[in-house]
């Protein structure tokens, strides 16, 4: 029987404070980056996160051979995961759900002594794989991989690793998703003569975790040149379409992880759309994650905000929430959370370039637009775009008319992580909605019930 989460209503002001776990990307950045170093060496997370996605990527290293010891502190804050390099062997990797698993691995078991074959979820078999099957094969990789109906790579992804990487230069359309980039940007120290990586094709989305490849190698201590179009160095305005990654051993040394901030949305979220006030503690003042700019997008749609000096963000949602016309690309993962919150502005809002939604956990642009329409919130798609027009509501409390079904509409969510803590936030203002399989948060954020439950309480 499909498992439903009575979502706690709350129409009226949520008040609280939310410490989130560590965040997914950064420690697939630091796993891969740790795994590559010199042997002898180890690379120390503070405050690892233990969700699906990162226990999958520890798990595929030291089934290849890496020393990963985790260690329980007091508090989660003082968890500590050593990751110690060895050379790597063939292996078969469960690749789950998560697209950095997935796309990273391929180009580090080139460097192992044998083959790796890497597979994952069913739904993880229909994720683009294209462009880094391509890529290894033009290094010189021997790569075996299943096909999609168009002829594209899909998992599962056979690699012969030869223990060693010539590099070279390799060119790849990285539209479909950045973590192709990435996959290869962070294998490219140990190519014996570095990685000249060259985009073709249309725009490479999620610029911020382009960024955070980009800055967590060079806090290895590894170059990398990033050019733009015309072969200028790339800047915020010109963004990068080449990278020179210059061969080295990367030196992770001991790295205290952010909190995961596209995992504080959905509780920001809960703020906006009930007009109440929610803290996060540990919010970095720096960051590349994407998930900082939420900040800046709320503001935009009616939100008062501020990092206060103690580290703490504190965010007032508005008493009624403004509609948003947003270029969405650079900042894809925070979608769900935004189309929540849309659903109750006060017009029609247009999410725009996030085609590369349909490549992930699922086909985003088709499941958010079906389940706000299915509770009686219009949305559809228009090209790459999500266009929401929420029926006109009173301010401040309650919402549209559910589906009625009874016992009160339900949220598909698709196996995706997202998709549920988009239902939950839904949930605050709509009665007696159900979440199906709230346990699909464990991806990323294993405890969200029981901290969404904490803040908004029943
Ligand atoms: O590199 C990463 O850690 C990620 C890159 C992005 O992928 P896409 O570029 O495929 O959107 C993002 O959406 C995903 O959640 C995490
Ligand atoms: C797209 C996402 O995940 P993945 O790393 O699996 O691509 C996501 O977390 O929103």
């Amino acid at each position: 029987m499909t498992d439903l989460w009575p979502a706690p209503f709350h129409p009226s002001p949520v008040r609280g404070s939310v410490d989130v776990p560590g965040s997914k990307s950064l420690m697939a950045r630091f796993l891969i980056t740790a795994a590559l170093g010199e042997a002898g060496t180890a690379g120390r997370i503070v405050a690892p996160l233990r969700a699906r996605d990162t226990e999958l990527m520890a798990r595929a290293l030291a089934d290849m051979g890496v020393g990963v010891a985790w260690q329980r502190g007091a508090t989660e804050a003082e968890d500590i995961l050593d990751i110690s390099p060895a050379p790597l062997h063939g292996a078969t990797i469960d690749a789950g759900l998560a697209g950095t698993v997935m796309r990273f691995v391929p180009p580090l078991a080139a460097f192992a002594r044998g083959e790796v074959v890497i597979d994952g979820d069913d739904a993880a078999r229909v994720r683009p794989m294209d462009p880094v099957v391509r890529a290894l094969r033009d290094l010189g990789v021997e790569v075996d991989a299943a096909s999609d109906s168009a002829g594209r790579a899909v998992l599962p992804v056979r690699v012969h690793g030869q223990g060693h990487l010539a590099g070279g230069t390799v060119e790849i359309d990285s539209s479909a998703s950045s973590q192709f980039i990435s996959a290869l940007l962070l294998a490219g120290p140990r190519c014996e003569g570095g990685l000249v990586l060259r985009s073709v094709g249309p725009k490479v989305p999620s610029a911020f975790h382009l960024a955070m490849t980009v800055d967590v190698l060079r806090r290895a201590g590894i170059q990398v040149e990033e050019f733009a179009a015309g072969g200028a160095p790339a800047d915020r305005e010109h963004p990068a379409v080449e990278w020179h990654v210059h061969p080295g051993i990367p030196q992770l040394g001991t790295v205290v992880l952010e909190p995961d901030l596209s995992n504080a949305s959905p509780f920001l979220a809960a703020a906006m759309v009930t007009g109440g006030t929610v803290e996060i503690p540990r919010w970095p003042e720096r960051t590349t994650q994407p998930g900082a700019q939420i900040v800046d997008i709320f503001t935009a749609m009616g939100a008062r905000a501020h990092l206060r000096a103690d580290g703490v963000l504190e965010l007032t949602g508005p008493r009624d929430i403004a509609p948003l016309d947003a270029d969405l690309s650079d900042v894809g993962e925070l979608t769900p959370t935004i189309a929540a919150v849309a659903a109750f502005a006060t017009g029609p809002s247009a999410l725009r370039n996030i085609g590369q939604l349909r490549g992930h956990e699922t086909n985003r642009l088709a499941a958010i637009t079906a389940e706000l329409s299915g509770v009686g919130i219009p949305a559809r798609e228009e090209g790459d775009d999500i266009i929401i027009t929420p029926p006109a509501v009173p301010s401040g409390a309650g919402g549209p008319a559910p589906r009625a079904t009874g016992e009160g509409p339900v949220i598909r969510s698709y196996e995706d992580h997202r998709m549920a803590t988009f239902g939950a936030i839904l949930g605050l203002r709509i009665p007696g909605l159900r979440v199906e399989n709230i346990a699909t948060t464990g991806k990323t954020m294993p405890r969200f019930a029981h901290m969404w439950t904490d803040l908004v309480g029943r």
